[in-house]
């Protein structure tokens, strides 16, 4: 049989299943030929599956950026024993220490699907992961990366600023544990930790980020080499310090009940690190299961736990401890599988809205008066891979009220959440206010929210849950001025009443009602307005926050009152001013 035969046979035959299990099979067989000849044939195979294989994952991962790609070819071709003789490194440094494309963008990844906003990484060498890093986080996020080696910041500095992002990261040059007690004295705090700088360093690295919970919440510790060229579990008889200290380190990973591990075959082996989230059992000290080794049970004083992870009795869970339902407090906030619909969404704080509930995790109705705005802002939802639709209405009209509404439930499957934002504002003095003015004011602003409310219940309170959140104003607290608007004002004043008045008529049956009232808001509605734009300067006046509100002020809100972490909250109205209905 031939080298080609058999491979298909490992494969035919379903058992040797992953790369390194048909390596097995091959050099397994390798090993039982007679003949040099037909031990190649296996060899060659096994060589073919093993070299290629970074190479493919390479390949088959989206690329790194360019400066990272320059930043790693500096590194890797780089006289580090030419650096280390002229005395610029204290320590002989190796190009292989460099982690490389690959690994920077699983780093990059992990940020980025994490939504980490700050970072540290211990053992930061020329920075390529580094700047990965920093290329998936936030503008206002920051990534610490620390080195004993002051040469480093040098390399990694130029490519840092060529980056545009050097600002995001900040070298701490020094011993490692020195570093890490200065950041636990400062009260930092990181949502990813990448460990990767020296191997006999890892544990007390690690005790100093559990004891100082350098690791926040919900934080995930990525543990590079754990498989340190194979020797953590094939030692081969080469005594390496480093993987005898790795394997210990992994052992200890495992005897801490308090953290989740899974190690990775990806590059020389990485460790994904997260914290278990309390149970009621785990919570004192006495409830914790006994320690595997002596070792763990010594760990910071902290109680080690078995590896087990079903407690043996599950006691009534204390929801502060261990979660509303087992939800961290962010989870509360999750739209995921809800519907929604907002109505003037397609442009300012209702597409500020539509955008928040899609990113929440809602799937969103856009509805406009205006269909090709509504199709715009769903457009931008699907880009962004959240389920929407357009819907044109006009919410003055009962039909098109009722219609939007069987449109979103028809096409998003449900409705939970229904955000009534349609509106207009105009100005006038109120002893010239035309009557028409005045009706299509309220016919939108009061009765168009009163007919959405009326559609929207109709399936809510069939279904015995809803979250429906109106726009008011901050008018309907104070009187805006210089600006007129005496319709505007009184049927925001409506929205208001209406708001407590339909919270309570439906809250023993789960629909909730609330309102939002925004102060004055930097739309274009103002930015275009050549009658209002002049009033910018008296408002700032006004308003003890300094600035107007932007759109993005306003998205939580809306967030917070669709999520079920509002439960409570009925016939509330949220003002979100600045501060100006206080001054
Ligand atoms: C494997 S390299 C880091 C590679 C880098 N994380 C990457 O992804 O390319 C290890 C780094 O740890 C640094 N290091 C070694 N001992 C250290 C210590 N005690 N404190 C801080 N850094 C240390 C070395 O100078 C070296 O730059």
């Amino acid at each position: 049989m031939t080298g080609g035969t058999q491979a298909e046979g490992i494969h035919a035959t379903g058992q040797p299943d992953t790369p390194i299990e048909v390596l097995t099979a091959l050099l397994t067989k390798a090993l039982q030929q007679q003949t040099l000849e037909q031990q190649r044939t296996y060899v060659q195979q096994a060589l073919d599956i093993a070299a290629g294989l970074d190479d493919y994952l390479d390949k088959i991962s989206s690329p790194p950026s360019q400066v990272v790609c320059e930043l790693v070819a500096a590194s890797v071709s780089h006289d580090w024993a030419g650096a280390h003789a002229a005395g610029k490194t204290q320590f002989l440094q190796k190009a292989e220490c460099c982690s490389g494309t690959l690994e920077g963008r699983l780093l990059r990844f992990l940020v980025a699907a994490t939504g980490a906003k700050r970072v540290l990484e211990i053992g930061m060498f020329t920075g390529t992961s580094s700047l990965a890093m920093a290329e998936a986080l936030p503008e206002d996020g920051q990534l610490v990366a620390l080195d004993i080696e002051p040469y480093m910041a040098e390399f990694a500095g130029p490519y840092f600023a060529a980056s545009g992002l050097g600002g995001r990261i900040r070298p701490v040059i020094g011993p490692a544990q020195d570093s890490l007690a200065q950041l636990a004295a400062e009260g930092e705090s990181f949502d990813l930790i990448f460990l990767d700088a020296n191997k006999d360093g890892y544990a007390a690295y690690y005790d100093a980020i559990m004891q100082h919970s350098l690791l926040a919440h919900n934080g995930l510790l990525v543990v590079d080499n754990s498989l340190m060229k194979g020797r953590t579990y094939a030692p081969g008889g080469v005594a390496d310090a480093s993987a005898d200290a790795v394997r210990a380190f992994n052992q200890q990973l495992l005897a801490d009940g308090h953290v989740e591990v899974v190690a990775l075959p990806f590059r020389d082996g990485v460790s994904l690190v997260r914290r278990r989230s309390p149970t009621s059992a785990s919570a004192t000290p006495s409830a914790a299961p006994a320690a595997t080794n002596g070792q763990a049970a010594a760990l910071n004083g902290r109680p080690a736990a078995s590896t087990d992870l079903a407690p043996a009795a599950a006691p009534a869970a204390d929801p502060v401890l261990c979660g509303f339902r087992g939800n961290s407090l962010l989870q509360r906030f999750k739209l995921t599988g809800k519907a929604a619909l907002v109505t003037g969404a397609g442009q300012g704080i209702g597409r500020a809205w539509a955008h928040a509930l899609g990113e929440a995790g809602a799937a969103v109705a856009v509805v406009d008066l205006d269909l090709a705005k509504a199709q715009a802002v769903a457009g931008e939802l699907l880009s962004k891979g959240v389920r929407a639709l357009a819907v044109q209405a006009d919410v003055a009209s009962k039909k098109d009220c009722q219609r939007m509404v069987a449109a979103a439930v028809a096409g998003l499957g449900r409705l939970d959440i229904a955000v009534n934002n349609a509106g207009i504002n105009r100005n006038s003095a109120a002893e010239d206010t035309p009557e028409g003015e005045w009706d299509m004011t309220f016919a939108v602003n009061a009765k168009g929210v009163f007919l959405s409310c009326q559609a929207e219940a109709s399936h809510m309170l069939a279904q015995g849950y809803g979250k429906v959140i109106n726009t008011a104003s901050m008018a309907s607290l104070l009187v805006p001025h210089p600006q007129k608007q005496a319709a505007y004002n009184a049927s925001k004043a409506a929205v208001v009443k209406l708001t407590q008045s339909l919270a309570c008529e439906w809250a023993d049956r789960g629909v909730r009602v609330n309102c939002v009232s925004p102060g004055i808001v930097n739309t274009a509605l103002i930015q275009e307005s050549p009658d209002l734009q002049p009033l910018v300067t008296t408002w700032l006046q006004q308003i003890p926050a300094g600035r107007l509100a932007e759109v993005t002020d306003l998205q939580a809100a809306v967030v917070y009152l669709a999520s079920e972490a509002s439960d409570y909250m009925t016939g509330h109205n949220l003002v979100i001013e600045g501060g100006q209905s206080l001054w």
